[in-house]
């Protein structure tokens, strides 16, 4: 499980996070949703330690952020951070000579998947083609969380439902992912549960089949019910 408790931070005298609590468990999807500005990538980023934070307190697996426990997440940013040189075949040759957890049977799976050509360069790639390469970067290690930022976004519809399928296939069953998003309508049917950003504070946390079975709603109902308030 990661847990997230009472996590603030300030940017420029703004606070940006203002108390953020909440968990991520595994074997669930679990999303952070908000409008742009809401605090969604702050939070990963906090997680990932790539940016300090005033207060607050994040455990993965009951364990304080360490250089070990680090190793057990895969952290997806919006954009690919490879140098646009290198190819596609590169790119994982530089993953498995970094990371210990590495799997390239699954990485040639999922390459295959999405079609992508090992001797593309990344300059070239569409900026579709670009997300997928990002996924099977972060999908190919062996980690107990993937984090993602925005997964879906700028992406065409066929290959949004190229990438729906990685998240209900096995690749992600056991893992416990973390995701972010301002788009939420194609990814309603993925998530199991929802968690509303807004100015840096939760505002609602719910399991998404609960909601579904109890009041009739599902997430974008209460995601206009929240921002419309
Ligand atoms: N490096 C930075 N310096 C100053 N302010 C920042 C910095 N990074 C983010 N912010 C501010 O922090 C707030 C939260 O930003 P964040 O990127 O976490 O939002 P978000 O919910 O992910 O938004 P989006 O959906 O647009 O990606 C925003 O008001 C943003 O302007």
């Amino acid at each position: 499980m990661i847990e997230v408790q009472e996590l603030r931070k300030r940017y420029r005298r703004r606070d940006v996070l203002d108390g953020v609590s909440f968990t991520a468990d595994k074997g669930r999807i679990t999303c952070l949703i908000g409008m742009n500005g809401a605090g969604k990538s702050t939070v990963l980023k906090a997680i990932m330690g790539l940016v300090p934070y005033r207060s607050g307190t994040i455990r993965i697996g009951g364990e304080p952020p360490s250089p070990a426990v680090m190793e057990k997440i895969a952290f997806i940013p919006d954009r690919l951070m490879m140098p646009g040189g290198m190819r596609v075949r590169e790119a994982l040759a530089w993953m498995q000579e970094h990371y210990a957890r590495w799997n390239p049977a699954r990485a040639e799976e999922l390459l295959a998947f999405f079609r992508l050509d090992p001797a593309a360069r990344i300059a070239q790639l569409s900026r579709g083609t670009e997300a997928k390469l990002n996924l099977v970067l972060g999908l190919s290690r062996d980690t107990d969380y993937v984090l993602m930022d925005e997964p879906f976004s700028g992406i065409d519809m066929l290959s949004r439902e190229q990438i729906a399928d990685v998240f209900t296939s096995e690749l992600v069953e056991r893992r416990g992912v973390l995701l972010t998003t301002h788009e939420i309508a194609e990814m309603e049917r993925l998530i199991d549960q929802a968690v509303f950003l807004d100015q840096g504070r939760v505002v609602r946390d719910f399991d998404c089949e609960r909601m579904r079975e109890d009041e009739g709603k599902s997430v974008v109902d209460v995601m206009r019910e929240v921002y419309r308030a």
